[in-house]
């Protein structure tokens, strides 16, 4: 045996017994018995493994154990009695297997009632992304007219996760549970679908951010086309019956675009950033799922929705911080020497137009039993915008005198990382197949969100008199003052 195998031998040897192995490493060492070493290390190495096994199990059971996470703090799961095995996809976040709490009876029961429409006739749906800013507000929506809601978040980490898990807390009030969960994990969709029989998807679970695309792009392939194609996979080839599906597009498919108001006949072939282009790529994906499998798709093209738990990584959110605490804002001015302009949705109004596509969608027509169809099924796509495009920097004027303060502004040429000049929305199709009627002016809208945002970060704002000059009605009086507090508080957790 070479000097330096012969190390190694007794290296071995020197973890597989105390005394035994002091022998041996004198016997080794001589050279003398080189079978006994060979056929003490085959004993080693196998003594060895097995304590290896034995402290993985003891250590990862999830890894060897499916786990589903129940996490609305309703009820509690079932230790070990997995669901189902399943393997994770790559493209999965990691983020649900950390505190998981196993699937079984009470789990499979705590998700079933959560699905459960409260009225006759009402529906079922599995919001994904509900845990997100437009996944909140319609899940709330959905709850408060009695249709059963089940919701799906990964709770990632583009924005402030404390955010989400807040208006988790918000749904599990209001009886609706959201699982850590992802949408490319097909094998938990499966078991979903099996529990339940969804009548609607609302699939709201997308990489959002416009400019974050040049940052993140595999971020936006993964959420915005690998999961849209896992969630219309599992609704067309598992669910049963097949589930009517409404889905978040997004208003920056019209890319370059310059016909305005943007119609939904208009070119969306020219995407100015990867997130529109993720988006588009999502409406070519739907028509294929519905010309194949028969499934019912309807896509919203969604014009910056803002309001009450919004997301922080939207400029009228971050602008409200920086106004507050005195930081440098940047706004940024188009190539024509124009402020930029957007189509300023507020959340109320798309939650109605939401729901609307929902109770409009029409049934699914093929089967996951048999792979045929029995017709065509409805393929439609609608603008929710609000019709009244607003220059950014009014956006900024308005904050400010909601804020009490003055912004620090830094006005640049817009920087090309795919942004936009402008955004309008033409609602001709959805006012007239779902009555979507836009009511909410962008001060009004600004004065429910900084009212809600005064509150949820406990700043001492006087907000109901600022909020009132803004909307010219005056000084209220003390009494005015608090039920209009109390409205909006309402409002922002009832939307
Ligand atoms: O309708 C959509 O489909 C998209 O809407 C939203 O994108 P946008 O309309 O770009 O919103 P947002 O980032 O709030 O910028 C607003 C304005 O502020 C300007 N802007 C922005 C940042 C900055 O630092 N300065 C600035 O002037 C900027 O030039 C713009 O004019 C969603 O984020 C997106 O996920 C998607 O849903």
């Amino acid at each position: 045996m070479p000097a330096d195998a012969a190390a190694k031998g007794m290296k071995l040897e020197r973890y597989a017994s105390g005394a035994g192995a002091m022998l041996l490493l004198r016997r080794v060492a001589s050279g003398k018995v080189v079978s006994a070493s060979s056929h003490l290390l085959f004993r080693a190495t196998v003594l060895a493994t097995l304590a290896l096994v034995f402290l993985f199990t003891f250590h990862y059971p999830s890894l060897l154990s499916r786990s589903f996470t129940l996490s609305s703090g309703a009820g509690g799961g079932e230790g070990g009695a997995a669901a189902h095995a399943s393997h994770r996809s790559l493209l999965m976040s990691s983020s649900a297997s950390a505190a998981s709490v196993y699937g079984g009876a009470a789990w499979e029961k705590e998700v079933r009632r959560s699905a459960k429409p409260r009225k006759d006739g009402g529906i079922a749906v599995l919001v994904t992304g509900a845990a997100g800013f437009v996944g909140t507000h319609c899940s709330l929506a959905l709850r408060a007219r009695g249709d059963g809601v089940l919701g799906l978040d990964n709770f990632n980490a583009y924005y402030d996760p404390e955010l989400k898990r807040a208006r988790q807390r918000l749904l599990a009030g209001r009886g609706v549970l959201v699982l850590d969960a992802d949408i490319n994990d097909a094998l938990l969709l499966e078991k979903l679908f099996d529990l339940v029989p969804f009548t609607h998807v609302l699939h709201l679970a997308a990489q959002a951010g416009v400019r974050y695309a040049m940052e993140a792009p595999q971020t936006y392939v993964a959420s915005n086309v690998a999961g849209l194609v896992t969630v219309l996979e599992v609704a067309a080839k598992h669910a049963d019956p097949q589930p009517a599906i409404v889905w978040a597009s997004s208003s920056s498919v019209y890319g370059l675009n310059t016909d305005a108001p943007f119609s939904e006949e208009h070119r969306t072939d020219r995407p100015a950033s990867l997130y529109a282009a993720t988006k588009k790529a999502g409406e070519a994906i739907a028509h294929t799922y519905n010309h194949i499998y028969g499934l019912s798709i309807t896509g919203l093209r969604f014009f910056t929705v803002y309001g009450p738990w919004g997301r922080p990584d939207m400029a009228y959110f971050f602008f409200a911080k920086s106004i507050v605490s005195g930081e440098p804002i940047t706004l940024f001015r188009a190539a024509d020497g124009a402020d930029a302009r957007r189509d300023f949705t507020y959340i109320d109004d798309v939650v109605k137009g939401c729901l609307g596509a929902l109770d409009t969608s029409g049934k699914s027509t093929g089967s996951s039993k048999s792979g045929k169809k029995s017709g065509p099924a409805p393929l439609r796509v609608y603008n929710l915008g609000n019709t009244s495009p607003v220059p950014v920097t009014r956006m900024v004027a308005i904050l400010e005198k909601l804020l009490g303060k003055k912004a620090n502004k830094r006005i640049v040429a817009m920087p090309s990382n795919g942004d936009v000049p402008f955004t309008h929305a033409n609602v001709t199709h959805a006012a007239h197949d779902f009555g979507y009627r836009p009511t909410t002016s962008l001060d009004a809208g600004l004065r429910h969100f900084v009212d809600w945002f005064a509150d949820y970060y406990k700043l001492k704002l006087d907000v109901p008199k600022i909020a009132a000059k803004v909307a010219g009605a005056g000084k209220p009086s003390s009494s005015s003052a608090s039920k209009k507090k109390k409205k909006a508080a309402a409002m922002s957790a009832s939307s």
